[in-house]
């Protein structure tokens, strides 16, 4: 047959059918012929992007495209691939029958025969299935489909994994006791096996495990294990905690009869559900078991018929039988349904929508649904990821040895980051810090006096107004409020009217992005956000010296910066000197030349990983305080503005080449926001034009394969599953499902109820991405980072991210404007250094919405000694710390769920073992 590419054109979609944590699925008609009907699952390419499914997409794809080379009639046929600039399209057959928990649930139960009818179709693919070398891992009754016959199809391989792959998972399987924790979920609740839960392991056996669960289920119409919380039902499972109930049609008095299950289905059950993955049945011994004596396993057309048409005499003892008949009558006619065409421009599929309700609390997530509810996540490398309050300390101690390593360079030598050629001279090498130790540094950049902090520096009498005494004991001498002095309460973040009447003559300009600066954006080839003059002091992290040092920026925290602050003010504010033109363009460079634009110097990309940003009472209206970049162990940059008059002339000088400022409507931090936005959508729409699906060979394939008669062909077993491992997906930055977003915790696009969510105490959000949402205003970053619920909540985020670093950039924690940040507690404490531990850009409008402060000093993180620690890294350890202390009570364990439940059978079973 002629191949031609599929395209969503070519087909007519109908009503959705369901769905799932990364598509949503529709009935599809086949324009060029009527009479063949599809279920196309819609996956949005942003959406797979941002929650990183990429991997399990391309897992179901080239899992059904392995397994469809059988024609195996268990399992539902992949037809087409195709993909357009928004969207991935799987054309699968169309179960018409819908799943068969619906079925079970409308009966409650299945009657023997039913029960081994269906129990006969898994068996016989789940024989398929493992033969190629695949293992499903998610099976249960709800990715188990039935097509218009009446026939099972299982679904749902977003889980699955192939048998080497699954050996590599059981990597402690020598040693049951030594449990790593690594270890990672596969599967749903009350389907997983102990051995994934005890060992990590997953095997072929597992699936008979999750089918015995079914059986079980089939006849008593729920799973064995379950319980109040996930960490019951694990508990159950490795305990073996199930027993059969003999009442279940008690409400069905004809069928008295039945309410003893037959002693070879439980005898089969039991022979299934043990412990031991070893000792547990095989499938080919589970095929001679007395329940089946009457299979033949041979005859094909006899194990697949379809319970729609069957022999009804074989379902005389299903209870409410009649009502089968109204369900195969409502499920054939189906296809007659009025239903309206949507044109395929209507269809809203890059909206996601939530996962449909589930029917049974606990059971019906699937497995990365279920991962991410619990917080459990794989890492880009596919490889296993920290679970939830398990040991952190090959991360803790890569940060610790990384620390160590650049304090301990021998004194005068200098990291290898210091000796950037392009950093430039720091201000203060000019000033005349009287009192500075000559650092024995040998590089020329860098030998330099490290300025001493002036004692004799008066505080900042704006700032101490409203200390109070138990705060005052905190601080220096040199802090000690000023009584004469009257802190300017922060006001909400409006523009106030101009105090230097000379600057209001700039305002006009400033606004203006006149056409000289478009041309000169054109050549550089960028679109400028911002750019204002401003003061800027850069302070590198040294090796050594007393006060400005490495040793000084083991912490870098609120006293830190408010000592340097208040003891440097006009040094850092280099009133003596020119301020300097900062520019912010839309790709994330910031750069400060003199005001006429030339000698550019590059500070920071703002996308970096390593950046953090404070500000210190950063008030642009009113021209005060700082903004505080710092590169993680490299610089410090102090931002000020310098007063309005002297702002007013340099616009002066400069109007014959251009007007400088631009954008002064919109502040530095909203801007910085802004950029990184743009940025990470930059990067998901370069994603989204490399993710496709295409696959000519499976649809030559498919095409194929057409036919839908079962040929049963003998299987040779793969080695590996080299279709999953050569994804077909082109997915070329895989790398990264978005790199940005590592460093950006919320996606607010994605989630806007997040953005402003005034109960912020614990407004937080975790997703599988290992982004952490976070919607907390505090007034102590320490304090905060220990406190923070999104922190807590987001340890695995954290860790995911610290595996994924070898390097020490950190997540960014951005500090926002303070009238954002304003609340009544931080204004009464008079603390200025407020953190805003969500990186993404603020839109509210100015004094609304303010989450509430965490205030929790007593829980204060203390770094080690010898360790440095940002703020990002005070986030992840204070994040460790809490998880750690949570460790081992029944209540954080309850709450915690899976992990909880990992560490908790950990616990049990070294115990057991002492
Ligand atoms: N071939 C099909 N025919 C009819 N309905 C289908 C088909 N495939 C899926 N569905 C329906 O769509 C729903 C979602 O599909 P599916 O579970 O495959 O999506 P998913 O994104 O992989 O979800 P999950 O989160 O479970 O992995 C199913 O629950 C089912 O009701």
């Amino acid at each position: 047959m002629k191949y031609r590419k599929r395209t969503a054109s070519d087909f007519v979609f109908k009503e959705e059918l369901g769905h799932g944590s990364y598509s949503t699925v529709y009935k599809a008609i086949d324009k060029h012929d009527p009479k063949k009907l599809y279920a196309i699952k819609v996956c949005s390419k942003a959406h797979i992007i941002r929650e990183a499914k990429v991997k399990y997409v391309t897992i179901e794809k080239n899992t059904l495209n392995l397994l469809a080379r059988g024609n195996h009639p268990g399992i539902v046929k992949l037809h087409y691939t195709f993909h357009d600039a928004d969207n991935l399209y799987f054309a699968l057959d169309f179960a018409a029958g819908g799943e068969l928990l619906s079925l079970l649930h409308k009966y409650r139960t299945f009657n023997e025969q039913l029960s081994r009818h269906f129990t006969v179709q898994l068996i016989d693919t789940i024989e398929y299935i493992h033969s190629k070398g695949v293992i499903h891992r998610d099976l249960k009754p709800e990715n188990v489909l039935l097509d218009k016959e009446g026939r099972l199809m299982i679904t749902d391989f977003g889980a699955a994994t192939t048998v080497a792959n699954t050996e590599v998972y059981g990597e402690n399987d020598d040693d049951p006791n030594s449990i790593n924790a690594t270890s990672s979920f596969v599967g749903t609740a009350e389907y997983v096996s102990p051995e994934l839960l005890l060992y990590n392991k997953c095997t072929r056996s597992s699936d008979i495990w999750a089918l015995g669960c079914m059986i079980y289920q089939f006849l008593e119409g729920c799973p064995p294990f379950r319980g109040s919380n996930e960490l019951k039902t694990f508990e159950k499972i490795v305990e073996l905690d199930y027993t059969w109930n003999s009442n279940n049609y008690d409400d069905n008095p004809k069928d008295n009869q039945t309410n003893s299950i037959n002693p070879l289905i439980i005898d089969t059950v039991r022979k299934i559900l043990v412990i031991d993955d070893k000792e547990r049945i095989t499938i080919s011994d589970l095929k001679g078991e007395p329940w089946f004596n009457s299979i033949n396993w041979n005859n094909k057309l006899d194990i697949w018929k379809g319970i729609f048409t069957m022999d009804q005499s074989l379902l005389r003892d299903q209870p409410r039988l009649d009502s089968l008949d109204h369900q195969k009558q409502r499920i054939i006619p189906n296809r007659q349904l009025h239903v309206i065409d949507t044109p395929i421009k209507n269809i809203t599929i890059s909206k996601q929508k939530k996962k449909k309700p589930m029917k049974i609390s606990t059971n019906t997530s699937s497995i990365v649904e279920w991962r991410k509810k619990l917080g459990i996540s794989l890492n880009q490398n596919n490889e296993k990821t920290p679970v939830t309050g398990l040991t952190n300390s090959n991360n803790e101690q890569k940060i610790i040895y990384h620390s160590q390593k650049m304090i301990n360079q021998p004194n005068g030598s200098i990291p290898l980051s210091y000796k950037n050629p392009q950093m430039t001279q720091p201000y203060y090498y000019q000033n005349s810090y009287s009192n500075g130790i000559q650092n024995k540094l040998d590089n020329n950049a860098l030998s330099q006096q490290v300025p001493q902090i002036s004692s004799t520096t008066p505080p900042i009498s704006r700032r101490m107004a409203n200390v109070n005494k138990s705060e005052a004991e905190f601080l220096p001498n040199s802090q000690l409020p000023n009584n004469n002095s009257s802190r300017q309460p922060l006001q909400p973040h409006t523009k106030p009217p101009l105090s230097d009447t000379t600057l209001s003559n700039t305002e006009p300009l400033s606004n203006t992005y006149n056409s000289k600066q478009q041309e000169l954006d054109i050549e550089y080839g960028r679109h400028i956000l911002k750019q204002d003059f401003i003061y800027i002091c850069e302070i590198p992290f040294l090796a050594v010296g007393p006060a400005l040092s490495i040793n000084s920026y083991n912490k870098i925290d609120n006293d830190l910066i408010t000592d340097i602050v208040s003891k440097n003010e006009e040094f850092l504010r280099k009133s003596n000197s020119k301020p300097k033109l900062l520019t912010l363009t839309d790709k994330g460079h910031l750069m400060y030349s003199d005001n006429l634009g030339v000698n550019e110097h590059s500070i920071v990309d703002v996308s970096d990983s390593g950046l953090s940003m404070y500000d210190f009472e950063f008030e642009e209206a009113t021209r005060k305080g700082f903004l505080i970049l710092e590169k993680y162990k490299e610089k410090l940059w102090f931002i000020s503005l310098p007063p309005a008059s002297v702002v007013s002339q340099l616009c002066a000088t400069s109007m014959n080449y251009k007007r400088p400022i631009l954008n002064s409507g919109e502040n530095w931090v909203d801007c910085f926001f802004r950029s990184r936005n743009l940025l990470e959508d930059n990067n998901l729409s370069n994603e989204m034009k490399t993710l496709n699906i295409d696959d000519k060979q499976s649809d030559e394939n498919v095409y194929n394969h057409a036919s839908t008669s079962f040929v049963t062909t003998p299987a040779p077993v793969l080695p590996a599953l080299p279709a999953i491992q050569t994804c077909s997906i082109k997915y070329e930055q895989e790398k990264k499902a978005l790199p940005a977003r590592q460093m950006t915790p919320l996606d607010h696009k994605q989630s806007p109820a997040l953005r402003y969510n005034k109960k912020s105490t614990s407004s937080t959000s975790l997703n599988n991405g290992g982004h952490i949402s976070n919607n907390i205003y505090v007034k102590d970053i320490n304090t905060a980072l220990y406190t923070s619920a999104a922190a807590v909540a987001s340890k695995n985020a954290l860790m995911n991210h610290l595996n994924k670093e070898n390097k020490e950039s950190s997540p960014s924690i951005i500090f926002a404007p303070s009238s954002r940040r304003q609340t009544p507690s931080q204004l009464s404490t008079g603390k200025e250094y407020r953190s805003y531990i969500r990186p993404q850009k603020p839109n509210k409008p100015p004094g609304s919405a303010l989450p509430t402060v965490i205030h929790q000093p007593e829980k204060k993180y203390r770094p080690p000694k010898n360790m440095i620690v940002t703020s990002s890294r005070c986030e992840v350890l204070n994040t460790l710390n809490s998880s750690n202390q949570r460790v081992g009570s029944d209540q954080s364990i309850a709450s915690s769920g899976a992990s909880a439940a990992f560490r908790s059978l950990q616990k049990k079973k070294n115990e057991s073992n002492r």
